[in-house]
């Protein structure tokens, strides 16, 4: 069940190699990640390989039993360790509670091996601390980097700082500055760290950054460089203030504006919310979600735009815990992928095929919007996510109306005589719309992924309105607010296919979020939900497929 549960708490995300089954991974606050992690955007900046033989222990050492050191602090401990593994492209995962309880003790196994002592186990405060800390961590690297190259009497020192110390300063500088933790505690307990997992040096080191770092917060003088100079000038700063990669600030500087462009880094500093969409496919109703949430005390809020989601801003751990997902009464999905499948608008009845379907988000609540009748073929690349479509589709009771298909889209629609009423693509994407709730996402993208991503989009939407029956309905989605992976792509296909037309999105989305060409986008600013594009085109009557 753990590949149900992993989906249930999915939010779709593109996966640019299709083939990887690291993808699989179930994860809780964050989907998982396929691609290897580019931490430093500067050459300078990369210290993998040191990471690398910090975090994997030679064999022999595996064998031993450590002691215990009650007095190190387990919650950075567990983070420092996680985000070494994150560095040497480790999934972001919080394998502590998703997984019961061998992930947690698999996990503690991993950090005790690493540092060479065993710490206390961590309760539920320490969980969250350590999904804090980690995500934080992670999210602000860029500007926790800054700080303490500042700080640093020069910058070689700091080049040359070993992964598990800078780890632990980032740990140290974020707490102190992003979480407003008491300073000198901050400072005791990273340097008692430093010095029990290294050696007393290090924890000399830790000492004297981190109480320069509290003299000059408590001055208000952080470090920080001014925003002026050329707009290549600008967005460098902007990008080391908001912890960005500057090609991000460039891009969404020249498409949206800096204003927009900084309010968006913002909501992608943000804490994620999520949203729980509850399976009417087994017959519950939002308000047995309701009333459970309430038995809970999780604070939630119905959404105003679909039936059948409820918006939780913390909690999820709860709503976890308490086995909500593994009943196979709600899964973690989006508003916004909600509402793609609005867009598609699926009818009992009907034949649908799902192009891109795992591991299965979109699919699972088109099949509860089928209601027993109809099918979908929900295809995917990827042997292994199609698996966790499948085990959950069964969980939820929708499995009857779903049949799966192991292909390349591209070799199928070549193959196959299938034609089908509606037909949605969901297509690899740079998921640049789903930022807050991948914090590492920002750091794993780069810019030349996006011609990549491009030219495939292009293939499967050709490959995609293959399917389509004349008169028939082809979605086309993204998690992505990129302009070049939207409109543009929607434009070039229309141009290489005059037999389809758009068809507007008016009247099955709220209006808030009707582009003027007649599209879908939910823009995470603006309605405060994961960005993303759907577009729907008809397939017209007198062109035969
Ligand atoms: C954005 S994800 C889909 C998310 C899914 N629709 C959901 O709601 O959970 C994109 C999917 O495209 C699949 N994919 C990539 N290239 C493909 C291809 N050539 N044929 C079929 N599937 C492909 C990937 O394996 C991945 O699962």
């Amino acid at each position: 069940m753990e590949g149900a549960l992993s989906l249930l708490i999915h939010s779709p995300f593109a996966s640019t190699n299709p083939n990887s089954s690291l993808s699989n991974k179930p994860l809780l606050f964050s989907p998982s990640s396929n691609h290897s992690i580019l931490l430093f955007p500067a050459k300078s900046f990369n210290r993998t390989h040191r990471a690398t033989s910090m975090a994997s222990p030679p064999k022999d050492e595996r064998k031993k039993a450590h002691r215990l050191n009650a007095e190190v602090s387990p919650h950075r401990a567990v983070s420092a360790v996680r985000l070494l593994r994150i560095e040497e492209g480790g999934a972001f995962a919080d394998l502590l509670s998703e997984k019961g309880k061998n992930a947690a003790r698999n996990e503690m196994g991993y950090v005790e091996r690493t540092l060479g002592f065993r710490t206390r186990d961590l309760d539920d405060r320490d969980i969250r601390l350590v999904t804090d800390v980690v995500g934080g961590t992670v999210r602000w690297r860029r500007y926790l980097d800054h700080l303490i190259m500042s700080l640093c009497n020069e910058e070689k020192m700091f080049q040359d700082m070993e992964p598990l110390l800078l780890q632990i300063l980032r740990i140290g500088v974020y707490e102190i500055v992003k979480l407003g933790m008491p300073a000198y505690a901050v400072v005791d307990e990273n340097v008692r760290l430093a010095k029990v997992a290294l050696r007393p040096g290090a924890g000399n080191l830790v000492n004297g950054i981190l109480r320069k770092l509290v003299s000059l917060k408590e001055m208000d003088s952080l470090p920080l460089p001014k925003v002026e100079g050329d707009d290549r000038a600008q967005a460098r700063v902007l990008a080391t203030i908001h912890s960005h990669p500057v090609w991000m600030v460039r891009r969404w500087t020249k498409f949206f504006g800096q204003e927009e462009a900084v309010r968006l880094m913002n909501w992608n500093n943000s804490d994620p919310s999520f949203c729980l969409r509850v399976n009417t496919g087994k017959g519950y109703t939002r308000a047995d979600l309701v009333s459970r949430l309430k038995d809970l005390k999780v604070a939630h809020e119905v959404s105003m735009h679909m039936d059948e989601f409820i918006h939780i801003q913390t909690g999820l751990q709860v709503v976890i815990q308490a086995g909500l997902l593994k009943e196979g009464l709600c899964s973690v999905q989006d508003e916004s992928a909600g509402m793609v499948v609005s867009v598609l608008d699926p009818q009992p009845g009907e034949t649908i095929v799902d192009c891109c379907a795992a591991p299965g988000g979109k699919t699972l609540f088109m099949a509860a919007r089928l209601k027993g009748r109809g099918t979908i073929f929900a295809i995917d690349i990827n042997k292994g996510r199609l698996r966790i479509l499948k085990d959950t589709a069964k969980l939820l009771d929708v499995n009857g109306v779903i049949t799966t298909v192991h292909a390349d889209l591209r070799l199928f629609a070549e193959n196959d005589m299938l034609k089908s009423d509606k037909v949605l693509l969901d297509a690899p994407c740079s998921g640049l719309g789903v930022l807050s709730k991948r914090a590492d996402l920002r750091w794993n993208r780069r810019l030349e992924d996006l011609e990549h991503l491009k030219n495939l989009q292009d293939e499967l939407l050709d490959a995609a309105s293959m399917l389509v029956k004349p008169g028939g309905i082809l979605v086309y989605s993204t998690c992505s607010i990129d302009p070049e992976e939207n409109e543009e792509r929607i434009a070039a296909f229309l141009l290489r296919h005059p037999e389809f037309d758009v068809d507007s999105v008016e009247g099955r989305v709220p209006l808030d979020f009707v582009t003027q060409r007649g599209h879908f986008f939910s823009n995470p600013v603006k309605h405060c939900i994961d960005g993303s594009f759907a577009a729907r085109l008809i397939r017209s009557l007198d062109h035969p497929a």
